[in-house]
């Protein structure tokens, strides 16, 4: 840990799916000593209550209207980030297949993101030594003021590739045009779509290893926060 009395550092990570900007957010702010946020893991809570109340996800209106009823907590340590939606710990379902066949269009109603980013702004900004927070849009809409913005990049098969070898051998081909679908639907939606900040650091992790990449970011953070 690195605290010391240095000011709050906002870290903003974006990027595809697999790109690596979980492993990546996580390890950075506990090698720094912030906080840390996955919003994917809130915009799947989300989509795992409206799949467990049995909401027509094919209905925006339907999903816009009971958007604000879930409570959505997140804790932010990255030794252990945790997820709750009214109390019950939902890590596990919302990793299933399920509810990331059904994430995308979720994520896509303008009231779900207006709620989730509420809570998104609002933990980070009650971070006290700054915060890791990584997505999708957090550097162009979320975040916009971060000290940093990463977009991390990798290739179609590098990220099938890993993503197989974490499944246990699922069908790299399969899992790659399924990551290629979740992309499409994530940067063409209307509200706050998949994209790069102007102002952000593109890194491409694709002939990177996992720590070579750690290493790249927590030396972009450290040069910011001596720079404040
Ligand atoms: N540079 C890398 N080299 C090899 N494997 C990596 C690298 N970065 C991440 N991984 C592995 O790839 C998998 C996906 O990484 P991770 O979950 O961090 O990606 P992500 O961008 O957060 O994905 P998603 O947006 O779908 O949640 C993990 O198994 C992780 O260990
Ligand atoms: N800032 C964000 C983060 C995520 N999403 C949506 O959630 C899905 C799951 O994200 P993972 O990182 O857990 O894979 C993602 O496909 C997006 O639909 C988002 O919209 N904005």
């Amino acid at each position: 840990m690195e605290n010391g009395a240095a000011k709050p550092v906002i870290v903003a990570i974006d990027g595809p799916s697999g790109t690596g900007k979980s492993s990546t957010s996580k390890a950075v702010a506990a090698q720094l000593g912030l906080s840390y946020l996955d919003t994917g893991a809130q915009y799947r809570a989300i989509t795992w209550w409206m799949v467990s109340n049995g909401i027509d996800i094919e209905d925006p209106s339907a999903i816009a209207a009971v958007a604000g009823k879930p409570e959505i907590v997140s804790g932010t340590d990255p030794a252990n980030p945790t997820i709750t939606v009214d109390g019950t710990d939902v890590a596990g379902p919302i990793r299933t297949q399920e509810v990331t066949s059904q994430v995308s269009a979720v994520s896509a109603v303008p009231e779900v993101r207006a709620r989730i980013t509420e809570l998104q702004r609002s933990l980070a900004t009650s971070a006290e030594y700054g915060i890791v927070v990584e997505g999708r849009d957090i550097g162009t809409t979320v975040l916009p003021d971060a000290d940093l913005k990463i977009f991390l990049t990798a290739s179609p098969e590098a990220r099938a590739a890993r993503r197989s070898g974490e499944l246990k051998g699922a069908d790299v081909h399969s899992t790659r045009e399924a990551l290629i679908k979740r992309d499409a639907a994530d940067s063409s939606r209307k509200t706050s779509p998949l994209a790069k900040a102007d102002d952000a650091v593109e890194v491409d992790t694709t002939e990177l290893t996992l720590p070579q990449v750690i290493e790249c970011v927590v030396t972009l953070v450290e040069e910011k926060r001596a720079a404040k």
